[in-house]
């Protein structure tokens, strides 16, 4: 079997180094040249497109590829027809109105009349229509936080992470219009074959992100206690238990959610648990 699912990854950027580490705890092994935009992978019938963001929405409609790893903000720009298939957990943000810090606010009506700067006019667009608000947009390419310091516009709406881009320019953040994480998107294109190749692609994807949200623990837990201690862990099935060469004692192996991870502990401890360690999970196949 030659056929090879083709997969879009950004060429530069916030999402390429993530989305590439991704296929190699997949199993992957991709070159990523400088130069180079397409590669096939040695060990899987993949072969990567490196492009930019903005163009993938088109490029998966007209079927030339079959999927991408993409920001969700970006479908929800240029892609709200294509269907998400896995969330990936990386590159979380959130794409915001922000105005100049001393300005007052109180709702999204002060929006009303004003010049907004942005790379995501329908987002904006369809939001503020919503609100039954009116806007002139400036659509600029980056660097969009400039805008309203050059007297370009009145306020801005682009992606906020951390916040300290809009700090450092004086700007505040006044409404959350969504909130963003990469996600495998795919083509309405996409072949029965390569459709089969996408559902192991899948299978390792689910594998690994299930392993980097868990922790593998090991506990030592007198025998009077185990009840309790058990009672506490949730666990893939139920947890290991052995028998400690010392009497009286056993090791417990469990694994836990990586979110709920210091409240278990704590609870763990009280129950009695003893000599706790943690471990990270490669990968985790359910
Ligand atoms: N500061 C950030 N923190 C977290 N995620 C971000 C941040 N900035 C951007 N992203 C996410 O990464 C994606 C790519 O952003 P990036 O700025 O690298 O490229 P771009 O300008 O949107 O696209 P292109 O590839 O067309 O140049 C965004 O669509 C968003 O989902
Ligand atoms: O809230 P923060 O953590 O400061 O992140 C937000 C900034 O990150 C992105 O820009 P990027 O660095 O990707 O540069 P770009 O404008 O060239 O895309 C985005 O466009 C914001 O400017
Ligand atoms: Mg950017």
């Amino acid at each position: 079997m030659n056929t090879k699912i083709r997969i879009a990854v950004q060429k530069s950027g916030r999402l390429n180094e993530k989305s590439l580490a991704l296929l190699k705890s997949c199993g992957i092994s991709i070159d990523n040249g400088r130069d180079q935009l397409k590669t096939t992978a040695r060990d899987f019938p993949l072969e990567v497109f490196y492009l930019r963001n903005g163009d993938i929405p088109q490029y998966l409609r007209d079927g030339v590829i079959d999927i991408a790893i993409l920001g969700e903000n970006t479908l929800i720009e240029k892609g709200t027809d294509l269907q998400i298939i896995e969330r990936l957990g990386f590159s979380k943000c959130r794409v915001s109105l922000a105005i100049p810090k001393n300005d007052a606010y109180s709702s999204v009506k002060d929006f009303e009349g004003k010049r907004i700067a942005t790379s995501y006019p329908n987002t904006v667009k369809n939001y503020l229509k919503e609100k039954g608000v009116e806007v002139e947009l400036h659509i600029i390419n980056g660097s969009v936080e400039i805008a309203p310091n050059i007297g370009l516009a009145d306020g801005i709406c682009d992606i906020v992470s951390s916040g300290s881009t809009l700090f450092k320019n004086n700007l505040k953040e006044v409404e959350v219009m969504l909130t963003s994480e990469a996600v495998l998107t795919v083509s309405p294109n996409i072949s029965e074959e390569r459709k089969e190749i996408l559902e192991k692609l899948r299978f390792r994807i689910r594998s690994v992100l299930k392993g980097q949200n868990s922790r593998y623990v090991l506990m030592n837990v007198p025998d009077n206690k185990l009840d309790n201690v058990i009672d506490i862990l949730p666990g893939m099935r139920s947890p290991t238990v052995l028998p400690l060469a010392e009497e009286g004692w056993s090791s417990v192996h469990s694994v836990i959610d990586k979110n709920r991870f210091w409240d278990v502990i704590d609870q763990l401890k009280s129950a009695g648990a003893e000599g706790i360690l943690v471990c990270p999970i490669e990968k985790m196949v359910l």
